[in-house]
């Protein structure tokens, strides 16, 4: 027999209707084995996810504000899914819990951990597999980073023990405090993979609410192309980027035991969705993927000969070392150096910043672009071609979009262009259409 690890997302278990979807697809294979679930997710357009209403629980609690009624309408969603399927479970003892844990001033990673912890017994129940909570299995230090191989070790002594189990995803806990700890949103993409490892699983099959990694958003590009295979390196720029399907870090775990990953549509179990392994495609096609964020600020730092002067790179890197700010990207001229941050690192501090670079690196101009976001586009057969960048710059010409900033990955797969937020979307369908 062998092992296949599934892991459904938020929209797979939003409600009763999807429960059941996803309780045949599991029966109809006995190498599903394992299961991680995620919070219950939208059930339409306007709808909330369990996940948002508990971090809202926390904002309220710390506001000091009543967050009763919207715990309940967390437990009504439970019930209901409970009662439509007629599932034999007491949620109720595990609500008091929370609840009376919230009242103790719970941490934010807790209450939002416990939309997957509730949907994993709700899962478990339904289908009659075994519950494993990932608290002690998988383990993070005291800074929030994961024990990879401590987490493989545990979880993968404690599921030889089960034939069948479901495991809530998203969080696990800290090694010494025992504390829960989340991964950050998307993460039970990463539990999926991490149990896939542990279980040296066949397959991961990942299900969701599209037929596999598209050419781009679908939220932007309308019906864009189906990815039917796609590498690992590939889909983790992808990721990385902001293409949502699959969390970047949920890559690396499968990876290092070359687990096969599939997307697949929760919806249309029947379509294969797209089958991500280490394999390179040798295919004519030019651009695997198409992905991109807003919200990024581009600081140009201007030095004439700046090349000849030694730890200059080191100093910029030191400064936002000091404001714990990682770089996004860094590309480079002869007299020039730009870094891209995102918004969210740079955290309304731009003005501290640009203080330390003028105090520090004395520059003899720096320039800000705000309100960037950054699109790449990706693939192998990228670097065998020529004239691809001429291909992608004259497609955002043509659309008038004004181009920011370029960067080149060394790996040759990946151009990323930095456009104005206003021309995210614009720019994208431009790309799409170029070459698709
Ligand atoms: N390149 C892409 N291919 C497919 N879906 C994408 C892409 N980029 C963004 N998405 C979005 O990702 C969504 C699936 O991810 P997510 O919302 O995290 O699902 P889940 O709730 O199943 O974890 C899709 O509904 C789609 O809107
Ligand atoms: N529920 C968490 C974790 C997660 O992975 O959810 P989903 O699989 O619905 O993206 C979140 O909303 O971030």
């Amino acid at each position: 027999m062998g092992v296949k690890v599934l892991k459904f997302g938020g929209s797979s278990v939003a409600d009763g209707i999807q429960l059941e979807k996803t309780r045949k697809i599991i029966e109809s294979d006995p190498d599903r084995r394992y299961i991680v679930v995620s919070a219950p997710g939208k059930r339409f357009e306007v709808d909330n996810k369990v996940t948002d209403l508990l971090y809202l629980c926390k904002t309220h609690m710390d506001q000091n504000l009543p967050y009763d009624q919207l715990f309940q309408v967390i437990e009504d969603r439970f019930n209901a899914a409970k009662m439509n399927l007629g599932i034999d479970v007491d949620l109720q003892k595990h609500f008091d819990v929370i609840l009376q844990n919230m009242k103790n001033g719970a941490s934010a990673d807790y209450i939002a951990s416990r939309g997957e912890y509730l949907s994993a017994v709700l899962v478990a129940a339904y289908i009659g597999y075994d519950f494993v909570d990932t608290a002690g299995l998988i383990l993070f230090d005291r800074k929030g980073r994961l024990l990879a191989e401590e987490t493989n070790r545990a979880l993968s002594a404690e599921l030889s023990k089960h034939e069948h189990a479901v495991i809530p995803g998203f969080y696990g806990s800290d090694r010494e405090t025992g504390e829960i700890v989340t991964f950050s949103r998307g993460g039970s993409d990463i539990t999926g993979a991490l149990v896939s490892r542990a279980v040296n699983a066949d397959m991961y099959e990942n299900w969701t609410d599209v037929s596999g990694f598209l050419m781009a958003d679908p939220r932007i590009v309308k019906d864009p192309r189906p990815i039917d295979r796609i590498s690992y390196k590939e889909l983790r720029e992808l990721s990385y980027m902001g293409a949502s399907v699959l969390h970047e870090d949920a890559i690396y775990p499968c990876r290092v035991e070359n687990i096969p990953i599939n997307i697949r549509n929760t919806n249309q179990p029947e379509d294969p969705g797209t089958i991500i392994t280490a394999e390179e495609e040798t295919s004519e096609k030019i651009v695997t993927g198409i992905a991109g964020s807003r919200d990024f600020t581009v600081i140009a730092i201007y030095k004439n000969m700046l090349a000849a002067e030694k730890g200059f790179v080191r100093r910029i890197l030191m400064i936002l070392e000091d404001f714990d700010i990682s770089i996004e990207h860094m590309p480079t001229g002869i007299d020039t150096i730009s870094v891209v941050l995102a918004d969210s690192a740079i955290d309304g501090r731009l003005d501290e910043i640009l203080e330390e670079f003028n105090a520090q690196l004395k520059p003899d101009n720096i320039e800000v672009f705000e309100d960037i976001s950054l699109i790449a586009t990706v693939g192998y057969g990228m670097n065998r071609r020529a004239g691809v960048a001429a291909r992608l710059f004259t497609a955002l010409a043509d659309a008038k979009v004004n181009i920011r900033m370029i960067d080149q990955g060394s790996s040759e797969m990946n151009i990323i262009v930095g456009v104005e937020n206003g021309d995210f979307e614009n720019a994208i369908r431009a790309i799409y259409a170029a070459f698709s």
